[in-house]
């Protein structure tokens, strides 16, 4: 790296991923020298008790670093070199109405798939694209990294929208799932691993994976995922365990069976809402889901840590930890700063990498960044089944963003009806007008 260092500002501050992230920004350091970091969110409540918690852990481990917070976007966005998206628009209240509502009607409950998904998209659009404006108009040289959700319909909007907006859309399920296929194979930093991918986002296959001296991995991987799918790669060593919550082991323990259909590729763990929506529902409590696991769990274990950290004045014994999980972030920081040529699974325009795939579609296949931005790597034709696939959840994701864009309520009927998630038009209408009164507020008005 060279001497220069960096100003980051994260959108989505109040996030209970704010604290394992900044304290990851401090931990690279030395890869990633950052001189400012400016938190923003709209929400000045949520954001300043996390913010005043960091506040504390800088002033005694980073004094060096300017930090502000703050939920002005002018203030925000001015003067910086890359925005870090994390938001959840509607946050936590509204993923739970997500998933609860289509549980009403038999149909599965899900943040990022199937009605959940579509409703947190349409929420979604509006708020990356605000943030991306402001980021356009204070800092124009500036990167955004966004990982907001549900990122397949979030990357179609700003394909769309803004595109020519320097925006990334990035996820961090196929890294965990690398993190995992290194266990699998004894590797002890996923980094070493060569992949093949194609997919949209929450939805594709890795066809290859090689060590770095070129070995084939594959045979070792299945063999784990034919037997307990994912469970194999979970690490046990301290400070690297990932999802200790059950819903995730089963999800993780259910790749096995979504495996079991194409055993010539490995899956991405979302695929199980698509392929096994009867067992997802079936297995689904309508009156406790996942964002209530989340609010008990997470949100009540960062904010609490916060609010000690504030009321003893200090963070010294704390509990916080960086997220050692999301340097990927840095990562690909380093790479557009530093021009480093790295490898990153990102969520791009289609225009021929997966040959027999619609140009305009989002897909999440390899690419090669740089200073300029990033280089897709060809990942060929894919199998009939995968491509009838994807042809089905692309159209979805499309429909959802022409909903957006016309406020139209025919296309977001249609988009439902689609959903390999929804058995009916019928039961998507149901679950349609529900959803409508739920988004008071948060969506374009439909006619
Ligand atoms: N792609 C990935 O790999 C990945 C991984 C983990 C989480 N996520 C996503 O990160 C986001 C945050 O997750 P979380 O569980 O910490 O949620 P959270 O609710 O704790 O935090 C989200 C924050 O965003 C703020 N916000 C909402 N709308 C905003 C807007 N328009 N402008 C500015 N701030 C706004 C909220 O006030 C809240 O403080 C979600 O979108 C989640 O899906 C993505
Ligand atoms: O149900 P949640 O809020 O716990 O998680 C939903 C997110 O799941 C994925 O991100 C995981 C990631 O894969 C894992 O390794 C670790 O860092 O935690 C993340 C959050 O749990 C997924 O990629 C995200 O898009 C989801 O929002
Ligand atoms: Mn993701």
């Amino acid at each position: 790296m060279s001497k220069k260092s960096y100003a980051v500002t994260i959108a989505g501050g109040g996030s209970t991923f704010t604290p394992g992230i900044a304290l990851m920004l401090l931990e690279e350091h030395d890869r990633f020298p950052v001189n400012k970091i400016t938190f923003y969110d709209n929400d000045a409540e949520r954001q300043e008790i996390v913010a005043k918690a960091c506040e504390i852990y800088f002033r005694e481990n980073a004094p060096e670093i300017e930090f502000n917070y703050t939920t002005d976007p002018e203030t925000a966005f001015t003067g910086i070199d890359f925005v870090l998206a994390h938001i959840r628009v509607g946050k936590y209240a509204m993923r739970e109405k997500d998933e609860k509502i289509p549980l009403k009607y038999g149909v599965l409950g899900q943040e990022t798939c199937g009605p959940g998904g579509i409703a947190y998209g349409m929420r979604s659009i509006g708020g990356v694209i605000e943030i991306l404006d402001y980021m356009e108009k204070w800092s124009p040289d500036a990167w955004m990294l966004n990982y907001s959700n549900p990122a397949a319909i979030v990357a179609e909007a700003c394909r769309v929208l803004r595109p020519n907006s320097k925006i990334i859309n990035i996820c961090d399920m196929p890294i965990d799932l690398m993190d995992k296929m290194a266990v699998m194979c004894g590797i002890k930093d996923r980094r070493e691993l060569q992949y093949s991918y194609y997919g949209l986002n929450h939805y594709g296959w890795f066809t290859r994976i090689y060590d770095k001296d070129g070995n084939d991995l594959m045979p070792e991987i299945k063999k784990h995922m034919a037997k307990n799918g994912y469970l194999d790669g979970i690490s046990h060593e301290p400070g690297q365990e990932q999802h200790i919550d059950e819903s995730w082991v089963h999800t993780f323990g259910k790749a096995k069976d979504v495996y079991a259909l194409d055993p010539e590729t490995i899956p991405n763990t979302y695929l199980k809402y698509y392929i096994f929506p009867d067992y997802v529902v079936e297995t689904s409590d309508p009156n406790y889901t996942r964002a209530n696991e989340v609010m008990d769990g997470r949100e009540k274990r960062v904010f609490g840590a916060c609010r000690e950290v504030i009321e003893k004045g200090t963070a010294e014994g704390c509990g916080f930890e960086a997220d050692a999980h999301a340097t990927y972030i840095v990562d690909l920081a380093c790479a557009l700063a530093e021009n480093t040529m790295e490898r990153f699974l990102l969520i791009v325009p289609n225009d021929g990498a997966v040959s027999n795939f619609d140009p305009t579609a989002m897909v999440e296949v390899p690419c090669i960044v740089g200073k300029n931005g990033y280089e897709k790597i060809c990942q060929g034709q894919v199998p009939q089944w995968q491509k009838g696939m994807l042809e089905q959840q692309v159209s979805v994701e499309k429909l959802v963003v022409q909903a957006w864009v016309e406020h139209s309520y025919q296309k977001l009927w249609q988009a439902l009806s689609l959903s390999a998630t929804v058995p009916s038009a019928k039961v998507a209408k149901l679950i349609l007008d529900d959803l409508i009164e739920a988004n008071k507020g948060y969506w374009p008005e439909l006619h």
